[in-house]
């Protein structure tokens, strides 16, 4: 039996940002392990015109959530949606809600964040730092609290390029950026967003580096602990592998990919590819909120959830995995003929994106105006460009994590629980993992089904021809101005017929 999934029997466990990515794997496998676990809260936000319980009902009606459902038929019960918002001041949530939170939580899981890079300092700050520093707050009235897990990003200091399991200080306090959040108009953010966060890219990174700070200094006696993730891509074994549900990181850019949309991207190819499936976090993270429950840590120990230095990747490597599968199982109703390569400085990505972006997207944007419909190919192109634009930061530095915390844990697993809860990345078959990755990403992301992979075939192989056919024009249609206006060229046409017979 394991240790771990013993602990957490009979415990009432809150999570927030639960409806995400990284928090609906990590229900899932608190339910699938720990049935008779008492209740998890999750802090739930009506979202896209859905209800509390509808999106419940979604979360646990998903593929995701079939292997729970024969392991813990109640789970509906078990599972308690509670109304917040951690953009407004204690959350919204109703006093009889809070009670109930204060009396009866045992272990805290906090996943929410925005994840936006582009996200006004505002927004970033109240939803990755003030939101952080209030459930700190709740989290101190809870008297049966055993254990407070906030998830950071292992890139809140990615301005460094060694990052210890160590906390870094911000040149400004958290708390005079929350307060100066309180006075300070839009604009004069916006104006002082580059100064504040310096040389890291974007608000995530900053806010996040806030949020550690925050747990750091406002957790009093709690006992915490910090797991700061790389970049989180699709499972690896449980529930099953390649489940991912949104376009985040490395998966909205292979369907760019696979949907022949990219073609080109600046990147490093040697720069290491720190991914880390999602469920190899999760389990990471349960095994820590034991750990730092039962042992209880004199301080706050960050562990690292990174595959750099115990398994290293490369972006090139993981591109041609990429390419090798979406060969074998292409997506369907491609844009184009996937096939994509990096660039390695601006000059030629800006040419890539003019050649291979933006002017097929003009050109199709104009057959669409040709036959009555809504240009709309350039506009997406720019979004993606914008997005990628976002991203390659993160493809174009290598970072070095040290893992002695993470792996201190790990002997601290009995067999058994490092079987069950296995987050051992040296373990990883990186080809096998990239290949379940791209499938996933067409099953659950784009829901498309494999008995259409012999149709996605032809479908490029038409492109193909197309494709072969537009360069042959365009060839023929050069060489025909070319000989009408240049004496060599037409020597050289007159010179090569007799040769070929033509
Ligand atoms: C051999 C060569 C082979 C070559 C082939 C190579 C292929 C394989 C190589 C793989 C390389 C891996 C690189 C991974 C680096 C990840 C680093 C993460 C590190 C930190 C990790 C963290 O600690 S934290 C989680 C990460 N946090 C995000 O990753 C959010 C990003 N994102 C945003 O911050 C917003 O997205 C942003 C961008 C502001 C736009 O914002 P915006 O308002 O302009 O637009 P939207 O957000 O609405 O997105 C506009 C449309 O892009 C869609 N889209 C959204 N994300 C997308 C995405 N990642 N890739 C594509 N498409 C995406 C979206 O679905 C919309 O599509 P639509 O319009 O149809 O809905
Ligand atoms: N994905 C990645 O690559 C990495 C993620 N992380 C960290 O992991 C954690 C989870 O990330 P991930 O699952 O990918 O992110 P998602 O964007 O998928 O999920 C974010 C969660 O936070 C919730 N949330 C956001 N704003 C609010 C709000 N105002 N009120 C209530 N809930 C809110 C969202 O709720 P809703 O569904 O209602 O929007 C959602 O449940 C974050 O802390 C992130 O920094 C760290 C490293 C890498």
């Amino acid at each position: 039996m394991s240790m771990i999934a013993a602990f957490y029997s009979n415990k009432s466990i809150l999570i927030t940002g639960a409806t995400g990515f990284l928090g609906k794997v990590l229900m899932e496998k608190l339910f699938r392990t720990s049935p008779h676990l008492k209740v998890i809260y999750i802090l739930v936000r009506p979202k896209s015109g859905q209800t509390l319980q509808e999106r419940v009902f979604q979360i646990l009606n998903s593929k995701l959530f079939e292997k729970v459902k024969e392991v813990c038929p109640n789970v509906h019960e078990k599972i308690r949606p509670i109304s917040a918002d951690l953009n407004q001041r204690d959350f919204a949530i109703s006093k009889e809600d809070v009670q109930e939170l204060l009396s009866c939580t045992n272990i805290i899981f906090h996943c929410a964040a925005t994840v936006r890079f582009d996200a006004h300092l505002r927004e970033a700050v109240q939803l990755n730092v003030t939101a952080t520093q209030q459930l700190l707050l709740m989290a101190s009235q809870m008297p049966k609290l055993e254990a407070f897990i906030h998830i950071s990003t292992a890139f809140s200091n990615c301005n460094l390029s060694h990052i210890d399991e160590v906390i870094y200080p911000c040149p400004v306090e958290p708390r005079k950026i929350i307060d100066s959040m309180e006075w300070l108009d839009d604009s004069i953010i916006e104006e002082i967003t580059p100064k504040l966060i310096g040389d890291r890219p974007n608000t995530y990174t900053y806010t996040k580096a806030l949020g550690e700070i925050v747990v750091q200094q406002e957790s009093g006696n709690l006992n915490v602990a910090i797991v700061r993730p790389s970049i989180v891509g699709a499972t690896w074994q449980e529930p099953f592998p390649g489940w991912v549900d949104n376009l985040n990181g490395p998966s909205g850019l292979i369907i760019a990919t696979g949907k022949g949309f990219l073609r080109s991207i600046k990147a490093t190819p040697t720069a290491v590819a720190d991914v880390i499936p999602v469920d190899t976090v999760v389990n990471l993270t349960i095994a820590v909120g034991w750990y730092t429950a039962v042992h209880r840590p004199k301080s706050t120990l960050i562990y690292h959830s990174t595959s750099g230095n115990l398994n290293p990747c490369n972006w090139y490597k993981m591109g041609l995995q990429v390419l090798a599968t979406i060969e074998k199982i292409p997506f369907e109703s491609a844009f184009r003929r996937p096939n994509a390569d990096f660039t390695t400085n601006n000059f030629t990505t800006h040419y890539w994106n003019t050649v291979s972006h933006r002017v097929p997207a003009i050109i199709y944007d104009f057959y669409l105006r040709l036959t009555g419909r809504k240009p709309r190919m350039l506009k997406l192109m720019n979004r993606l460009l914008k997005t990628i634009s976002m991203l390659e930061y993160f493809i174009n530095h290598s970072w070095e994590w040290s893992t002695n915390n993470t792996e201190m844990l790990l002997s601290e697993l009995s067999p058994e629980d490092q079987r069950v809860f296995n987050f051992d990345v040296r373990q990883l078959n990186w080809l096998e993992y990239i290949e379940n990755y791209v499938l996933g990403v067409k099953k659950y992301l784009l829901k498309e089904d494999l008995a259409g992979i012999p149709k996605a075939k032809q479908h490029l192989r038409r492109l193909r021809n197309i494709h072969y056919l537009f360069n042959t024009a365009l060839f023929l249609i050069i060489w025909r101005l070319l000989i009408a206006r240049s004496q060599m060229a037409r020597n050289v046409w007159f010179f090569i017929c007799p040769l070929f017979k033509l």
